[in-house]
């Protein structure tokens, strides 16, 4: 809060005038003292001088007191009396000096309170000033550093009158309405109004950004921009929005830009985002590889090995459990195992799950917004990131003097793996892409599994089905499961896939444009640089438009395929290959669980073949049935969407 305590004294009053400001209405009411509201309050500063405006602006002048008059008042030079003043440079001598206050860090919302009261010896009084004020204030000439910056410039929103006397009235407010809030530039994106500048729209989002984008989507259409602490969003919903966030080209619009601020710090440098964008290609190029049939071939045991062990804990007959806390515990299980190599899997009862837990706690949604902050967890969060590289170079050394060169895992893939010109990939970079990998799939995999067993849970036909899919295909539920076999489970993979069209984990993903601006050819708007480009494949995947019944939990679409989308699903851009493969689907899809274009997932065929895996076994050892009314409603705290606590399922052991 800026508070300018003037001490104005009532002018004489004056005809009417043609106002320029766009609360005319508002001062020329009985809004004699007027206050601008805001969120934020960063800045302080007080001074009462007391002198009198002396202004050389004629045309404020004419107007009557201005809110720039008390500005250029406020900051006005003071000169000081002849023992005011010493200067320690001048043997602590007085010196002839002036005070001036300039505003040194500006505050990004504005709230600027007018002095109401004045107080004399013997009475008190309300001052009835009238002053003006614009509807945009440009706070560049009392900054200390009088630089010009767009961000000085302020527009109002907000103004509350006193109206009455002394020891009585009513505060009234005048706050800008929605439709006012366009844009400024009519080829801009419609803007979604916010009371709070700062931090926009952060808080509706973030209590259900699904519910609030839809909602958006009915005022404004497909293309909007929001704001959100600090940040211009604009959202492209529907398969051409898709299309055109996820194909934009390289030099339009940047994942990086969007994300490496917070992922450099969990992954560490010169990887993924961190990477120029072609060795990050090969980086990928490099991970993929290692996702292969023959590794995929050995996973499934792993898989089925790590289950039975999880569960040999849940010693009743019957009970409940978390499935969210379950899965994640489970999955890390499973995800080492496979992906990260037998060391940390058997690291992971001491010193790496406090790793994880640490680099974890560097990916939340608050290190989106604020990604380096001098707070513990900040700190502890770097320490883990070059904990983790020390540990894996240890095991990458321990392999190579071992020459320990069969394993399965992507670990090993990786250090077999050579750049283009020929450099071998630094232990450095391989530790990165390994933190990568781990929460790339980590979250992910948890929730969609979490999601899964809760859906089944509330569907005991869907239950039974799964059982029947593997007596029929397999022989029995005796049979041991193999990367073949599971892949012939087609049902649940569909239920797999419906619970990613219902309840993706990443609902929306980003890019920030860095050209000047990009233009949306379909409604022709131009987005500009610095804005944030964001498609939502949670919204179009529960979209009538490419859905029937969007909100119904129903694997059989996926085999009756009489929705719309499954004629969008193949489109021209499925076949281009960034560099790590075909992509194998169309920007355009509105089913788009794993991205599109030049970020897709690479992770797709192994988080099925996981999620499968392990709810194939879960089926044969259990029971179950959701403990609550109905499936837990999702929740958008975390990086993931999680269900909503309790999310409990009952379990029964099977024979
Ligand atoms: C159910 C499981 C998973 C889901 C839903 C999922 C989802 C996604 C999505 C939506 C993206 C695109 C991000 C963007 O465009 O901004 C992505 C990218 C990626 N995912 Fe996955 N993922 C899953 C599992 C995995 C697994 C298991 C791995 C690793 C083995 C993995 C590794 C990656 C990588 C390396 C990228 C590339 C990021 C980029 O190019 O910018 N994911 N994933």
């Amino acid at each position: 809060m800026l508070d300018i305590s003037l001490g104005l004294r009532p002018v004489e009053k004056k005809k009417k005038q043609p106002s320029t400001s766009a609360t005319a209405s508002a001062s020329a009411s009985t809004a004699h003292n007027s206050k601008l509201l805001g969120g934020n309050n960063i800045h302080t500063a007080t001074d009462k001088n007391g002198r009198r405006i002396s202004t050389d602006d004629s045309t404020r002048g004419k107007q009557g007191n201005t809110l720039l008059d008390c500005l250029d008042r406020y900051t006005q030079p003071e000169k000081l009396g002849p023992n005011e003043y010493s200067c320690s440079k001048c043997g602590n001598t007085f010196q002839e000096a002036t005070k001036q206050l300039s505003i040194k860090r500006i505050p990004p919302v504005l709230s600027i309170q007018l002095k109401r009261f004045e107080h004399g010896t013997s009475s008190t009084s309300k001052i009835e000033t009238k002053i003006k004020f614009p509807a945009e204030l440009d706070l560049t000439p009392y900054t200390s550093s009088k630089r010009k910056d767009a961000d000085n410039v302020y527009s109002l929103f907000s103004v509350v009158n006193h109206q009455g006397k002394m020891d009585t009235g009513h505060y009234t407010m005048y706050a800008k309405h929605r439709n006012e809030a366009g844009p400024k530039d009519p080829r801009q994106p419609p803007v979604v109004f916010s009371w709070i500048p700062f931090m926009g729209n952060a808080v509706e989002f973030g209590i259900n950004p699904i519910q609030f984008l839809q909602t958006c989507q009915k005022k404004y259409g497909d293309v909007f921009t929001f704001k959100m602490v600090g940040k211009k969003v604009t959202v492209l919903l529907g398969a051409d929005g898709n299309q055109f966030v996820f194909n934009s080209k390289q030099n339009l619009s940047s994942a990086a830009e969007a994300y490496n601020d917070m992922t450099k710090h969990v992954f560490g440098r010169e990887v993924v985002y961190d990477a120029p964008h072609n060795v990050f290609l090969e980086q990928k190029r490099f991970i993929k590889a290692g996702l292969n049939t023959e590794c995929f071939r050995q996973h499934v045991p792993m898989i089925v090995d790590e289950v039975t062990e999880f569960f040999k804990d849940f010693k009743k007959p019957s009970g409940t459990f978390d499935a969210y806390h379950t899965f994640g515990s489970l999955i890390i299980c499973t995800a080492s195992r496979c992906l990260m190599g037998k060391e940390i899997r058997a690291g992971l009862d001491g010193n790496v799950a406090q790793l994880y837990y640490d680099l974890d706690q560097g990916f939340q949604p608050i290190n989106f917004i604020f990604s380096n902050l001098p707070l513990p967890s900040y700190r502890r969060r770097d320490e883990a990131c070059k904990k983790m590289a020390e540990l894996y170079s240890s095991i990458i050394q321990r392999r190579k003097a071992e020459n320990d060169n069969t394993n399965a895992d992507l670990l090993q893939a990786l250090m077999e793996s050579t750049y283009k010109d020929g450099t071998p990939v630094p232990d450095k970079h391989i530790a990165g892409m390994m933190i990568a990998v781990l929460f790339g799939g980590q979250h992910t995999s948890a929730t969609t599994t979490a999601w899964t067993l809760l859906e089944l849970a509330a569907r005991p036909d869907l239950i039974r089905a799964l059982r029947e899919e593997q007596i029929q295909k397999l022989g029995s539920l005796k049979t041991d499961l193999t990367f073949d076999n599971v892949k012939e489970l087609t049902l649940l993979e569909n239920c797999v896939r419906e619970t990613l069209r219902l309840h993706p984990p990443i609902f929306q993903m980003m890019r920030k444009v860095i050209a000047e601006k990009v233009t949306f050819e379909k409604t022709g708007h131009d987005i500009p640089k610095g804005n944030f480009l964001c498609a939502v494949p949670g919204v179009t995947q529960v979209d009538p438009t490419y859905f029937k019944d969007p909100l119904k939990y129903n694997p059989m679409r996926w085999v009756d395929l009489d929705d719309p989308v499954h004629n969008m699903e193949a489109g021209d851009d499925a076949d281009v290959d960034y560099g790590f493969g075909a992509v194998g689907i169309s920007s355009k899809s509105p089913f788009l669980p794993f991205g599109a274009g030049r970020h897709r997932c690479i992770g797709e065929t192994f988080g099925y073949l996981q999620i499968k895996t392990i709810i194939a076994t879960m089926i044969r050892m259990f029971d179950i049935e959701l403990e609550g009314k109905g499936v837990p409603k999702p929740d958008y705290t975390s990086m993931v969407v999680v269900p909503e606590k309790p999310a409990n399922i009952k379990y029964t052991w099977r024979e």
